[in-house]
């Protein structure tokens, strides 16, 4: 990543005639740097996108790619690509044509094309599927087909609209990490698209949370974990208990949570459940201030069984005003 701003988006407003979409945006993105627009569905993170794209026209403001107004191409003259949830495979055409037909019509010349493609499915781990067809293919493999085509472009900006979802868990992660990489090596500038926010904390340099058609936080997915600006940000990103006293809220991870025993002092509470999760424990309790929740790292949650009083500390808390908490 270097400090050059590959991306501006400046004032951006789209609205669709029923008054929905994206009010006021800014962002700047760094040419090698991969941004994720996270939030929940409506939000407006595809409005972005397309507008990105050429997709859609904004209402007011400017797209600009090192520093050009854009606006004014259409998707296919501008310097962009797109990856959507659905592939957009062509379903009559190979692998090899589909990845062929953009650099056709760029003119490259035909033994360039093979050399270009062939490093590409190496790139994208799909060498040797050049004759099948994209109905022959898993969904991680068009994936790839389709991120493979729009590598092959060479776009400043690499746009992806939730390219994973349609994937399961386990194919989702491995193509999360090989994207990542792709993207280090070849220092593409990324703006990703999804509500998974493990996924947008996994792949970013930077997460905009956006809500409701606007930006909540914009930051590093260490900045938004540990420092979430307000309740939405910290309700939205990860797990997180609120504890709401009278002028304030104070916000503390599960994982800071600590139980002992019940002569300790600190929050009196009741063991509710206790679940095993594998490498850790999440033990639910009932406190004055409702439930909260305790993460435990290792064999010290079998101690704990329901109706069992204890009392509970907390290491790290964030706190909100109730006035601009929100
Ligand atoms: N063509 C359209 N006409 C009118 N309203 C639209 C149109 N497209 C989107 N919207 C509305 O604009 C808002 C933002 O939609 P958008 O698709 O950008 O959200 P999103 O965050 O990408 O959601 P999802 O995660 O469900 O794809 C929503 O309220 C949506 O209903």
């Amino acid at each position: 990543m270097t400090n050059e701003v590959k991306l501006e988006i400046r004032n951006m407003t789209k609205k669709y005639k029923n008054g929905d979409g994206v009010e006021n945006i800014n962002l700047k993105v760094k040419t090698g740097e991969l941004v994720t627009l996270l939030g929940p569905s409506g939000c407006g993170k595809t409005t972005i996108l397309r507008t990105i794209g050429g997709f859609l026209e904004c209402t007011e403001g400017n797209v600009l790619i090192d520093d050009k107004n854009i606006e004014h191409l259409p998707p296919e003259r501008r310097p962009t690509a797109m990856v959507f949830q659905s592939y957009n495979l062509w379903p009559h055409m190979t692998v090899y044509e589909n990845m062929e037909f953009g650099l056709k019509l760029r003119k490259i010349p035909k033994v360039e094309r093979h050399r270009q493609i062939m490093a590409m499915m190496e790139l994208v781990k799909i060498t040797g599927m050049e004759k099948k067809y994209p109905g022959q293919m898993s969904g991680g493999q068009q994936q790839r087909v389709a991120i493979a085509r729009s590598l092959l472009l060479k776009p400043d900006v690499l746009l992806l609209d939730e390219p994973f979802s349609a994937l399961d868990a386990k194919i989702r992660s491995q193509m999360r990490e090989e994207l990542r990489k792709i993207q280090l090596d070849l220092n593409i500038t990324v703006v990703f698209v999804t509500h998974d926010q493990e996924e947008a904390m996994a792949l970013s340099d930077r997460i905009v949370v956006m809500n409701k058609g606007s930006f909540e936080q914009v930051g590093t997915p260490a900045e938004i974990y540990d420092k979430p600006i307000n309740h939405y940000v910290a309700d939205f990103i990860g797990d997180m208990n609120f504890i709401e006293m009278e002028d304030k809220t104070i916000a503390v991870r599960p994982e800071y949570v600590t139980i002992v025993s019940s002569e300790a002092g600190g929050i009196a509470g009741t063991i509710r459940a206790v679940m095993i999760l594998g490498h850790y424990s999440e033990v639910t309790l009932d406190t004055e201030y409702g439930i909260l929740k305790s993460f435990i790292v290792g064999e010290s949650a079998e101690q704990f069984h329901p109706g069992k009083k204890v009392s509970l500390s907390y290491s790290k808390s964030i706190e909100f005003s109730r006035r601009k908490g929100g």
